[in-house]
């Protein structure tokens, strides 16, 4: 139990009230709660407040509009009144110090693509280096301790209690994804920062920001509100958006990290070369040259390696002993993964691009490892941006050789739609040589690995790690990484 003092907050009347514990969900109030009425996308929460004092919350904490909508009930009760203005951040606040201690090394990562890529290199670098860390994020909670989670970025109540699950777990290291969702509804406010990282901005979740500024926006407040004047910043200074966040947080007093090919990088990558297996990487680290093998796949995982290496710099290792490790890092599932490989070598990877720029850069990169033709499967989820749909389908036919588009979560979205969006992109992209829609994703994927020759490799983008496919309310098993190997069995004739 905590007293409102306790957790920050000064209410309206019920100030003495004990808090037992804390929620967002009107159906989850239980006698002594504080319940969080929040402004939400579809309903307003203060619509709930009148069960939730039923169910007996001790206090309610809520915005103008929510204490308005419940001015009745709220006027007929003892409960504890917090109105505040943004109730999201002073929830994120309560439930910092409702759950208290977190690992002592957290830092974060902001980005449209890579965050997941670069919370478990940062994860697997402390794990060469015997510091128990775990990578927090789209895949869940990973490492020394695992656990699923809802979100890329957990609401607060949860992320809280996780991040002090962890340190209670001997965790002493968190590297954690803060998505724009996420940054825009102050989930990560109250979480302490040693370092901060920026990967890169291209389009996506348009759906919710609406527009390019208001995205980029969102995931500023990264670096203009949580992460603290004395934290450090790492920034992609190759992204044509890295050098205006340095500035953003140079003026903030901020230390800035740069890293890329930038001439002002501090961590620069002047070096690479691609084989079958993975790429040689020559860097240099404030001016002192470098050479490691990385066995992954994919010239932007340098990216994203360099990134975490810095972070974890930043966080307080030792730069060379960072750099010692990373020839031991391992591909993140669903990124550029080996699925399976044909008798006659093609190769079939899985990969989680769903932007238009990812799956550029996924198909890009795999040139260099690849002898043969690219064949790509590609898809756009339903209730979700739908502009960056044709772009998706002319970034794969300008990359590969051969398309076919499918379905990915079509949600509650007729999938034929989808796929027509993602279609028309492809066939004005011109390019391509073959483009064709194969609605069930099974299918698609048996026809693009029967299409492979020998050197050819197929890229199934869309869903890495993901074990269902959504169609309406209902989750299907599917798994890009089991249909290949099905397939791949089947055509070959082993089963
Ligand atoms: C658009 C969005 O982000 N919505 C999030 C938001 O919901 P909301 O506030 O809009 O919900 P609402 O349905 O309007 O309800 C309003 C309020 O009433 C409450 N309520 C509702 C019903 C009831 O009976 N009782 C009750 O108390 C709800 O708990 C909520 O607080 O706040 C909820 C609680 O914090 C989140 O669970 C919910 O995430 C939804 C499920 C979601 O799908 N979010 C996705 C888009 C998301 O956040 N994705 C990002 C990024 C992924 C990426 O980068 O690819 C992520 O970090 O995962
Ligand atoms: N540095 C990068 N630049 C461009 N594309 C990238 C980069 N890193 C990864 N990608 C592409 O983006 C896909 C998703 O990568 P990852 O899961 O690491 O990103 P994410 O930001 O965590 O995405 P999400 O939050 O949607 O899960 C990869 O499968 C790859 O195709
Ligand atoms: N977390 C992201 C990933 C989507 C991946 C793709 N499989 C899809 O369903 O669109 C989102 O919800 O936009």
């Amino acid at each position: 139990m905590k007293s409102l003092a306790e957790l920050g907050l000064t209410a309206r009347g019920g100030a003495e009230a004990q808090i037992t514990g804390l929620t967002v969900d009107s159906r989850e109030v239980k006698p002594g709660y504080l319940f969080a009425a929040l402004p939400g996308a579809r309903v307003h929460g203060g619509e709930f407040i009148q069960y939730a004092l039923r169910m007996k919350a001790a206090a309610i904490l809520t915005d103008a509009k929510g204490a308005e909508i419940a001015a009745k009930e709220l006027a007929g009760s003892d409960a504890a009144l917090i109105v505040a203005q943004d109730p999201r951040a002073t929830l994120a606040q309560a439930a910092s110090l409702w759950f208290g201690a977190h690992s002592a090394t957290v830092v974060a990562v902001t980005g449209t693509n890579g965050k997941t890529s670069v919370t478990t290199f940062c994860r697997q670098i402390w794990e060469e280096l015997d510091l128990p860390g775990v990578n927090l994020g789209t895949t869940g909670v990973e490492g020394a301790w695992n656990h699923p989670l809802k979100h890329t970025t957990p609401e607060p109540i949860t992320l809280h209690r996780v991040l002090a699950e962890a340190a209670q777990n001997g965790i002493t290291h968190v590297a954690m994804e803060a998505s724009s969702h996420g940054l825009d509804q102050r989930r990560l406010d109250g979480v302490i920062l040693a370092a901060a990282g920026f990967s890169n901005f291209s389009q996506d979740h348009l759906d919710y920001h609406e527009t390019f500024e208001a995205y980029f926006d969102a995931k500023m407040g990264l670096f203009r509100r949580v992460l603290s004047e004395d934290g450090v910043a790492v920034i992609n200074l190759d992204d044509p958006k890295g050098p205006e966040v340095a500035a953003i947080c140079t003026a903030r007093g901020q230390e800035v990290i740069g890293v890329g090919r930038h001439p002002d990088a501090r961590l620069r990558l002047t070096g690479q070369r691609f084989d079958a297996t993975g790429q040689d990487l020559l860097f240099e680290w404030q001016g002192r040259a470098r050479q490691t093998r990385l066995d992954l796949l994919g010239g932007f995982q340098a990216d994203n390696v360099l990134l975490a290496a810095a972070l974890v710099i930043a966080a307080g290792a030792d730069a060379a002993d960072v750099f010692d490790t990373l020839q031991y890092l391992t591909t993140v599932r669903g990124r550029m993964e080996l699925a399976a490989t044909r008798e006659s070598g093609a190769a079939v990877f899985v990969d989680y691009a769903h932007t238009p720029d990812a799956i550029e850069t996924a198909l890009k990169a795999m040139r260099p490892h690849v002898l043969g033709r690219i064949v790509v499967i590609v898809g756009a989820g339903g209730d979700r941006d739908v502009g960056k749909r044709p772009l998706m389908g002319a970034a794969a036919a300008r990359n590969a050789d051969t398309v076919i588009v499918t379905d990915d979560n079509p949600r509650s979205e007729d999938p034929a739609a989808i796929r027509s969006a993602v279609m028309a992109g492809a066939l004005n992209a011109g390019g391509t040589q073959s483009i064709s829609e194969v609605g069930d994703r099974a299918e698609a994927i048996l026809r693009g690995i029967d299409m492979l020759g020998a050197g050819d490799a197929l890229l199934i983008a869309g869903k890495g790690h993901e074990t269902g496919q959504t169609v309406g309310d209902t989750v299907l098993p599917f798994d890009d990484v089991e249909q290949a190997s099905v397939a791949v069995a089947a055509l070959e004739g082993w089963v």
